[in-house]
């Protein structure tokens, strides 16, 4: 994205962001509450317009990348609807909806991707439970093999480990490794700062809507950058 702009009413929440997620790399998005994070996600999803400047993702726009289901997304937390009577493994097989052929059903290789994404975030044994018969670090765990059976080339995540202990933590973070390694572009959002190194090649710094440093993780977590995002300015 190049000079983004979002606003909600007079509130600017991304203020002319720049950044750049390149395929097969996990970049962290890392900055206080309020700093810009999921306004980020959002444009580069295409569920908030941008008030200024362009988004490109996966070569088109955002609202495009979506249709061609190019891109998936685990949502933050409070911005899923548990209330859904859906089981955990219809919800996975959502991530398969853009791979349907005319009929519309899943096919013996969907079937497929959906129960090895359910193996690889250990979900297969509460498969058939609701959604809302779920810890919130499971269902977060639902959300990432959701992600995972879509099999998009750039997936983007806000706050995925958010209520999640640290065995799952780790098995994420070893997928999300693992996607950028086979070609993924990976965003993540996240208040991890222990866990940044194992976790992205670059984290972007967002204070006040901007990203003000874009750099390894090791250079991001420099004293002084920090200081920069989580010392000055606070929430707005
Ligand atoms: N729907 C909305 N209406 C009005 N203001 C909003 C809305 N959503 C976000 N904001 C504001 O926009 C700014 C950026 O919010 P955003 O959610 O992008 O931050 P964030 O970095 O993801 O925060 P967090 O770490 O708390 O998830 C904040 O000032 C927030 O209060």
């Amino acid at each position: 994205m190049r000079g983004v702009t979002v606003r909600y009413g007079d509130v600017v929440a991304l203020d002319r962001a720049d950044l750049t997620a390149p395929a097969g790399r996990v970049c962290a998005l890392i900055g206080t509450n309020g700093s810009g994070k999921s306004s980020l996600l959002k444009a580069a999803l295409g569920l908030v317009r941008p008030g200024g400047g362009t988004v490109t993702v996966a070569g088109t726009t955002p609202r495009e990348t979506r249709r061609r289901a190019r891109v998936s997304s685990v949502p933050q937390a409070e911005q899923v609807d548990v209330t859904f009577p859906l089981d955990v493994r219809a919800v996975v097989g959502q991530g398969r909806y853009g791979h349907l052929g005319p009929t519309r059903r899943l096919r013996p290789a969907d079937h497929e991707a959906v129960e090895n994404a359910l193996a690889r975030v250990g979900l297969t044994a509460l498969a058939d439970r609701t959604i809302a018969a779920l810890s919130g670090g499971q269902r977060k765990r639902a959300f990432v093999a959701r992600a995972l059976a879509q099999e998009a080339d750039v997936l983007l995540l806000d706050e995925p480990f958010a209520g999640v202990d640290r065995p799952s933590q780790d098995t994420i973070t070893a997928l999300l490794r693992e996607l950028a390694d086979g070609g993924a572009c990976v965003v993540v959002a996240t208040h991890d700062l222990a866990g940044l190194g194992a976790l992205a090649d670059t984290a972007a710094l967002l204070a006040g809507g901007r990203v003000v440093v874009h750099d390894t993780p090791e250079v991001v977590l420099r004293p002084e950058n920090l200081v920069r995002a989580f010392g000055l300015g606070g929430e707005r």
